[in-house]
């Protein structure tokens, strides 16, 4: 879900940057255009135009390593068969209507076309979701049955891949609906999703495909998102605003740069989390701030003393300079003087040869005097203007004075509002992020603006699960695999026997499976017993990997009124936190559905407080919050409530995984590498576990396209395990 992160949200600005979609909504097929021509079609799906994937250089190995005009053939028949799927996506391409939709000279390459054909469907790039079957279900003598343990999206995109690839399918799931954690509120006309909300970009998303297929209403979620201050509830300047957010993205480019161009991930033995190292970027800024302040007082103070040098020595030389004029004065009046008594009609003035000698000695002194005298007026006249220029520099100096702290206690709480975004987007707090690998997603985002379902996200699974085999209130305790096939019993103690399990339980009840088989005791959430046992134990690997990695918290809170009291133009406002500790405290609201709903978060370590807090506490919250913003007459009592507690929630056990300290993205191909069951030399033949889920898949985790594809990619994984790959080419004898 990090893709949701500040980074896709304009805080503050009020001008206003989408103004495509108003409220009342519009088809997802207006608000997507679909990509255009074979290039564009590649790109929707996922793929280079002219390139070929890893599994694609597998699978096609004979024309990886053959000649470019056989490339060229291979990118022709992929993109075609994505373009006429993308094109109508509700029905089943089929391989005849496809082939016979081939240009000239393609049309003649048919045994290619039919692996091309057959590697996409088994790859859940064309022909998922919900969508009008044409051909026959295969049928096999002796089906292999596969336990989907969980019906969230990854669960239901995995099974009804697998029903349609021709396997039996059982989904056990422990709650009395499907979806997990896609869960929508509905009362009378009062929507709000209670966990996933928003698509982030439709390019590239296969997400795209079942909202078409649905015909599912998305709402463009406007970015502008004013910021409202913490116990006064006035606006936040723009100016302020902007300049924090500048800090808030230098100081994690800072970070960017630490731990991937300077390779800084630890500090001796300790490994360092995002959190540390932003505290200690703010740290360091603050320090540079204290030590600028000193180099502009010493500055300061520098030029200061020069002034006064030189204004020493200005007074210096016009004291000089007066006393040279009084004495070149006093002299001129001896001589005068002597000139009139003895009635010399010359001046001293008049040339030299008509000066009596006598007077020489008193002239000559004038003339050194009058010299004196100039020339310490001309260095009285250079100390000016060097005064000059010494007081321009200390008006410069004077009036852009070095800002006394880093952040202001303002611009920190603005600051820390950036931070709470970011860990509700990892959920989880900044403190537990991996410096080194939190963001190791981040060159996997979709195109396009972020969206969300206007009549709820549970419709998407809700139409998913049509025609599944789904056993509901169904929760797994214990896991039993072996080389001859897996058993399942649940809570109910009924029984279920298979040849393989597709387990999509959430990492949460997976840590605490871990902990239950170690024989570790505790109150997981006062449910003991919901978590299953794994028998055998899960690997070693595994159940490192799943320690690794983390399981956060996010909660939500939902407000139903009579009427809109706020802005409706705005589908976002913040709320800045009175301390770092409660930053994440209902710092962000949501207004995405056609009825007045507000859905407040509670992220990072607030979050975790919260989960002990009465629902009465934090409605009350909600509402003196949103009183100080809108007034306290304006605000009326809501209508409905809902509060949700992740962390308590026995079937989720905290909300979606992140990278934790001592995690990387290694941990989610572990998380989704096929156990085996032991044999009697502790070697491994056929798997008999497969995972899915938010938290098995390294490029899109904890979002629900990426759990949704994990859910494809272990369905042709099983279906390639259990009846072979029909996409590779068949060696020649
Ligand atoms: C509050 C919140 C907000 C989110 N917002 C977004 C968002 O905006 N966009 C986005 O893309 N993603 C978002 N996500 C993440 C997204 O919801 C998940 O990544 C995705 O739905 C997970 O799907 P899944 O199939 O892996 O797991 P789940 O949906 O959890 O499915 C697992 C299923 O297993 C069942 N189960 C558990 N234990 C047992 C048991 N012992 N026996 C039988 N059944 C069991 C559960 O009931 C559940 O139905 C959000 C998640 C949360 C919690």
């Amino acid at each position: 879900m990090k893709n949701m992160s500040a980074l896709s949200i304009e805080v503050g600005d009020i001008s206003g940057t989408y103004n495509i979609f108003e409220h009342g909504g519009r088809r997802s097929d207006e608000s997507y255009v679909p990509a255009e021509g074979l290039e564009g079609a590649a790109f929707q799906s996922g793929f280079p135009a002219a390139e070929m994937t890893q599994d694609e250089m597998k699978a096609f190995s004979d024309i990886a390593t053959g000649a470019v005009e056989a490339r060229k053939v291979y990118f022709y028949l992929r993109n075609r068969a994505l373009q006429l799927w993308l094109e109508n996506p509700k029905k089943e391409l089929v391989f005849d209507d496809y082939n016979a939709k081939l240009e000239r000279p393609y049309d003649s390459v048919v045994s290619l076309a039919y692996r091309v054909h057959a590697f996409l469907s088994r790859f859940g790039y064309i022909n998922f979701g919900v969508f009008t079957r044409v051909s026959q279900r295969a049928v096999r003598p002796r089906p292999v049955k596969v336990l989907v343990l969980g019906a969230g999206i990854s669960g239901l995109a995995g099974a009804s891949q697998l029903q349609q690839f021709g396997f039996e399918v059982v989904v056990l799931e422990g709650r009395d609906r499907v979806g997990g954690r896609i869960a929508t509120f509905r009362k009378n006309n009062y929507i709000a999703d209670l966990g996933a909300m928003v698509i982030t970009g439709l390019g590239g998303n296969p997400l795209a495909i079942l909202a078409r297929q649905l015909n599912t209403e998305l709402l463009k979620i406007r970015r502008k998102c004013p910021l409202y201050e913490a116990a006064t509830g006035n606006p936040v300047s723009k100016l302020r605003d902007d300049s924090v957010e500048k800090e808030f993205n230098k100081l994690l480019e800072a970070c960017a740069f630490l731990a991937h161009a300077l390779d800084i991930d630890r500090i001796g033995r300790k490994k360092l989390s995002l959190g540390e190292s932003m505290e200690w970027l703010i740290m360091l800024q603050e320090k540079r701030v204290k030590e600028d302040q000193i180099r502009y007082w010493e500055e300061f103070n520098k030029l200061q003393s020069k002034k006064i040098d030189v204004m020493k020595k200005m007074y210096e030389h016009q004291e000089n300079a007066d006393l040279l004029k009084k004495k070149v004065e006093k002299d001129l009046k001896v001589l005068n003087k002597k000139q009139k008594d003895r009635g010399d009609k010359v001046r001293v003035t008049r040339p030299s040869s008509m000066i009596r000698p006598e007077d020489l000695p008193l002239i000559a002194d004038i003339k050194l005097n009058q010299q004196a005298r100039m020339k310490a007026l001309r260095e009285w006249k250079r100390l000016q203007m060097k005064k000059q220029v010494l007081e321009t520099r200390l008006e410069r100096l004077e009036t852009n004075p070095p800002p006394d702290v880093y952040l202001s206690p303002n611009d920190r709480k603005i600051l820390d509002w950036h931070f709470a975004n970011l860990e509700f987007a990892n959920a989880c707090p900044l403190s537990e992020l991996s410096l080194k690998h939190w963001d190791q997603d981040d060159d996997f985002e979709f195109i396009g603006s972020h969206l969300s379902v206007i009549n709820g996200y549970s419709s998407i699974p809700v139409a998913l699960a049509e025609g599944l085999d789904i056993r509901m209130k169904q929760i797994v305790n214990e896991v039993r695999y072996d080389q001859h096939g897996v058993k399942v019993t649940t809570m109910k103690g009924e029984e279920f026997e298979g040849d393989a399990i597709l387990c999509t339980l959430p990492l949460g009840i997976l840590k605490a499976a871990v902990r239950r088989g170690n024989g570790e005791k505790g109150n997981e959430g006062g449910m003991r017993g919901l978590d299953p046992i794994f028998r055998p134990p899960l690997p070693m690997w595994k159940q490192e990997a799943i320690e690794r990695l983390g399981f956060g918290v996010l909660n939500k809170v939902v407000l139903c009124f009579q009427r809109v009291f706020w802005d409706p133009s705005v589908h976002l406002f913040g709320h800045v936190g009175t301390t770092t500790e409660s930053r994440g405290e209902l710092f962000l609201f949501f207004y995405l559905y056609k009825a007045p709903v507000l859905v407040a978060l509670v992220a990072g370590e607030a979050a975790g407080v919260m989960e002990s807090v009465s629902d009465e506490i934090i409605i009350g919250r909600c509402l003196k919050v949103l009183k100080s913003i809108f007034g306290p007459d304006v605000v009326p009592h809501p209508t409905d409530t809902v509060v949700t507690r992740w962390k308590s929630d026995p079937l989720s056990k905290g909300s979606y995984s992140y990278v934790g300290i001592g995690a990387s993205g290694d941990d989610y191909d572990q998380m989704a590498a096929p156990v085996a069951p032991p044999d009697s030399d502790g070697d491994s033949k056929c798997s008999r576990l497969f995972f899915a889920g938010e938290h098995t898949i390294r490029n899109y985790p904890a979002t629900v396209h990426g759990a949704l594809m994990s859910g494809l990619r272990e369905a042709r994984i099983i279906a390639d395990q259990f009846t072979g790959s029909p996409y590779v080419a068949v060696a020649k004898k």
